[in-house]
Formats: structure tokens, C-alpha cells, sequence
């Protein structure tokens, strides 16, 4: 496919899925396991999706989990925000809960993106979403970190009556609330532009509510870019789960 033709979604669509296969195959054939098998797949995904994106868009900025930052980006009005690999830890185990991210923030915003969950065989761009699930009527389901569930969640858990269901990968969880297999998608306590960029942007286009958990908007290509918390849900119950966390 010629990239420099295509649109930005489609783009990123297709960069996401190339790297979710190379990540597939360098697991399958590589030999190698835990700590070196997620090094190597950080590096080969990340040195993909460079090459794809600079070929495509040759006068946009690049911040990347695994590449030195070059804040020359901040001056910037477009900045691809990608993590060629989210959910190191899952994908170096085995597990299917990890994920690839190519977001595109313009302005500060997270306009597109796409989040490929290349274990379960899928993809969700911001031009290309799947039909929802219906809301499960027993009751709201949060997911959050399998290794670092934040306290707030516990809390909101027990004001809200939900249960909580731990996952690996922040890609996995949001996708998990796009494609509505999940209603709320909490996290405190840390995480990275490149952790949450993408995945706010497909579940903006989704129609949910993305935000920090204090509710004001989450805004990107920021000179540090650290992210601590984020809240992804359905716009039903923003405001219940907003309050709830407000109380603590
Ligand atoms: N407290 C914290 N500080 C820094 N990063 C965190 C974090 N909690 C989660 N993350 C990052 O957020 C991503 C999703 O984490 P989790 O699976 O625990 O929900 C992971 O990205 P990477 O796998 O790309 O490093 C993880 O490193
Ligand atoms: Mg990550």
C-alpha cells in the first residue's frame, strides 16, 4: 500500500496491524521468552513503525516509548504518539492482553489513532469502529490494572456496587469499554502519553467518555509526558463515576 496516499486513520490502521504480525511472529519464532522476548519486541515494533510513519508523513513529529524524546515536538501541531508495545510484561508471558498503539494528538488533542489487540485478531481505528455489545444488566464492570489496580478503583467499586475485572495492557482495557465488553476503564497512580493516547483517541470516536479522573480533558504532547490517571467509560455513567471518585 502506498502510506503517503492514504489518510491518517487508515494509516494508522495499517501501521498497528503490521506491527501487531511482526510482534506475533517475532514471539512465535524467536525463541526467546519473559524480559528478551518483550526487549526485542519493543525494538523491532518500534523500528517498524518509525520507518512506516517518517516514510508517510515525513513532516510529522514522532514521540515513542522506546525512542529518545525530541522535544523539538512541542512546538509542534502534529505528533504521532505511539507504544509499539503496550503490555510488555503480557505479551513476554504469553498472555493475549497486550497491544499497539498509533494515536495522533493535534494541538494537544487526540484526534485519531488506532489500537490493535493482535491476539484476539483485532483492530479499532478511529474510522473503523465495531458494533458495540449491549450493557450488561447485572451491574457496571471496571476494568483495571491486572498488576497495579489503583486504590480509587477499589473504592469506586465498592460505591458503585461494580466488580472489577483485572486485564493487562491500557489498549486492551479501553477496547475492552469500546467494544462494550466493559464499562469503565480506570487508572491512578502512573502511566505515559504513549499508554493512554491512541486508546482515548478510538474511544472518543467510539462516542465514550475520556478524560482525567478529575474530569478535565486529557491533553497530549505535553513536555513531560507523564499521565498519571485516566478515566474511559460510557457517557452514561461519566458523571456517577466522576462523583464517585471525587469522594474517594
Ligand atoms: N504506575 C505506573 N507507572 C508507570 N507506568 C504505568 C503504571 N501503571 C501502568 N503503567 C503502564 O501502562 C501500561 C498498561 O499497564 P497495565 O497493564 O498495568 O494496565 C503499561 O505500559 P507498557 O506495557 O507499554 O510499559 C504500563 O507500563
Ligand atoms: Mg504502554
Amino acid at each position: 500500500m502506498e502510506l503517503r496516499s492514504v489518510t491518517d486513520a487508515e494509516l494508522a490502521r495499517s501501521v498497528a496491524v503490521e506491527a501487531g504480525e511482526l510482534l506475533k511472529s517475532i514471539r512465535a519464532s524467536s525463541g526467546l521468552q519473559d524480559a528478551a522476548l518483550g526487549a526485542l519486541g519493543d525494538r523491532d515494533a518500534n523500528t517498524l513503525i518509525l520507518d512506516r510513519l517518517r516514510a508517510a508523513r515525513p513532516d510529522d513529529f514522532i514521540l515513542s516509548e522506546e525512542s529518545v524524546d525530541d522535544r523539538a515536538r512541542c512546538a509542534a501541531s502534529r505528533v504521532w504518539i505511539v507504544d509499539p508495545l503496550d503490555g510488555t510484561r503480557e505479551y513476554a508471558s504469553g498472555s493475549s492482553e497486550w497491544a499497539v498503539h498509533i494515536g495522533l494528538a493535534i494541538d494537544g488533542r487526540p484526534v485519531l489513532g488506532a489500537v490493535a489487540v493482535p491476539d484476539r485478531d483485532q483492530v479499532f481505528a478511529t474510522d473503523d469502529l465495531p458494533p458495540k455489545h449491549p450493557p450488561c444488566p447485572a451491574g457496571l464492570r471496571v476494568v483495571v490494572s491486572r498488576s497495579r489496580a489503583p486504590d480509587i478503583a477499589r473504592c469506586v467499586g465498592d460505591r458503585l456496587g461494580a466488580i472489577m475485572i483485572p486485564m493487562g495492557s491500557a489498549g486492551a482495557k479501553a477496547m475492552a469499554v469500546v467494544e462494550g465488553r466493559a464499562d469503565v476503564y480506570l487508572h491512578d497512580g502512573g502511566q505515559y502519553e504513549w499508554d493512554n493516547c491512541a486508546p482515548a483517541a478510538v474511544a472518543l470516536a467510539a462516542g465514550l467518555h475520556a478524560s482525567r479522573i478529575d474530569g478535565s480533558p486529557l491533553v497530549y504532547n505535553c513536555e513531560n509526558p507523564l499521565l498519571p490517571d485516566l478515566l474511559i467509560c460510557r457517557q452514561e455513567v461519566a458523571a456517577s463515576v466522576l462523583e464517585a471518585i471525587a469522594r474517594g
